[in-house]
């Protein structure tokens, strides 16, 4: 694992690491892989890297166009929030502009290539006379849903959801479409994920210790296969007191009332109107978490009060049909098979990376370390930075 290197060259210096931009490099390097195929691609060397990079912490007036795939009803809301915050950043914005570096057309650019790229491979293997393979990443997904023109298609395929059915086949620009989304929604939803949780056990040494103990019990050898990690309940109660603590995805959980509703009492609800969850509230309410929510405490998930027994306490994925996409890919990897769901996909990807730092180093607080992180973002909230120091264990 290449971020293990990185780590390693810090620790022999005993440099600080901000966190945020290694798990960047990481998330990226995966999301790439499974979504666009790229195999070789190294950390800190992916031409889209720079224009991801730059969108997330530049121009969150683009964010709109992706909310508006993913939550139409916050788009506009998000256009206006990022108009009046664009008056602000503009000179920056628009010497990057010039550069078309961190624009969505840049970001299609790279997509449309590898698209390309792929159907042409199909196109020669299929002149060659070899049999189509199983698919590999997202592009493969949706090329085997592709429409002949670019137009809709109805009554082909029947893509169902809950009591939603609906029949149609891709087009290119769909394809281009969905890969932007999976990669825009997957890279630093992810990465955001691991720097709270790394920053959280480095200000818990007490909590770091006991997850270590599970680690170095569990995974004995140096692939950790996809049977180890169900093992791991500390693992697990940790990953979700992270997210309980920073619900970092909290705007992407909107909806639009479809008819006048009133909710308990006189909650009125007219037709029309976005409501947005607020998560922060919900993971921080001591109805529900106890007086001690403000504190980072995974051993709360193991003990099961009855409060946290409802599934819709935790919500960091969102919550009903559309909550963090359920999207079933095959990846091999070592000969072995995994079918995960984008959710999953975050989990186990944030899991395995704890998994493979924690056996080697531990996180350590210096003099960069933040005493409190700062946040910043709307649509995704993340750290300013995350410094931590790295120490080689025993
Ligand atoms: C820790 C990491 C992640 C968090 C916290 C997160 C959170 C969310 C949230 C809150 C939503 C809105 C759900 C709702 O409205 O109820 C969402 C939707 C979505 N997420 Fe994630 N996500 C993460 C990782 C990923 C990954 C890795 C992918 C794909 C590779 C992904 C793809 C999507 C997509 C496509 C949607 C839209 C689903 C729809 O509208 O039906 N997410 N995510």
């Amino acid at each position: 694992m290449q971020l293990v290197e990185y780590f390693d060259k810090a620790a022999a210096k005993g440099e600080p690491i901000d966190c945020y931009i290694y798990y960047q490099e990481l998330a990226m390097h995966v999301i790439a892989h499974l979504a666009l195929g790229q195999s070789d691609a190294e950390m800190f060397n992916n031409p889209i890297n720079k224009h991801l990079l730059a969108f997330f912490q530049q121009d969150q007036r683009q964010w709109s166009n992706v909310i508006g795939m993913i939550s139409p009803s916050l788009s506009s809301f998000v256009k206006m929030y990022a108009l009046m915050k664009q008056k602000v950043a503009g000179i920056w914005q628009q010497q990057q502009k010039k550069k078309g570096v961190g624009s969505l057309e840049a970001i299609d650019r790279q997509i449309e290539l590898a698209v390309k790229e792929r159907q042409r491979q199909r196109e020669e293997d299929e002149k060659r006379g070899l049999e189509p393979g199983q698919p590999i990443d997202f592009i493969d997904l949706f090329l085997d849903a592709k429409s002949e023109d670019n137009s809709w298609e109805e009554g082909i395929d029947n893509f169902q959801r809950g009591a939603v059915s609906v029949s149609k086949r891709l087009t290119f620009d769909e394809i281009v479409a969905q890969c932007k989304v999976f990669l825009l929604a997957g890279f630093d939803t992810t990465a955001i994920s691991l720097s709270y949780a790394t920053f959280l056990l480095t200000k818990h040494p007490e909590v770091q210790l006991k997850l270590q103990a599970e680690i170095d019990k569990e995974c004995t050898s140096t692939v950790i296969g996809p049977e180890t990690l169900p093992r791991m309940k500390y693992l697990d109660c940790v990953v979700k007191e992270a997210l309980r603590m920073f619900p970092l995805a909290s705007l992407f959980s909107s909806r639009t009332c479809m008819k006048d509703t009133v909710v308990g009492d006189n909650i009125h609800l007219k037709q029309g109107m976005i409501v947005a969850a607020d998560l922060w509230s919900l993971h921080y309410s001591k109805e529900i978490y106890g007086e001690d929510a403000e504190e980072f405490k995974p051993e709360r998930w193991l003990s099961s009060p009855p409060t946290l027994a409802s599934a819709s306490v935790w919500i960091p994925f969102g919550f009903g049909p559309r909550q963090c996409i359920g999207i079933y890919v095959v990846h091999y990897s070592a000969s072995l098979i995994f079918q995960i769901s984008c959710m999953r996909l975050a989990l186990v990807e944030v899991k395995l990376t704890l998994c493979h730092l924690l056996r080697k180093f531990s996180f350590v607080q210096g003099p960069k370390t933040e005493e409190k992180l700062q946040l910043f973002g709307s649509m995704t909230v993340a750290p300013k930075a995350a410094h931590i120091y790295v120490k080689a264990r025993e």
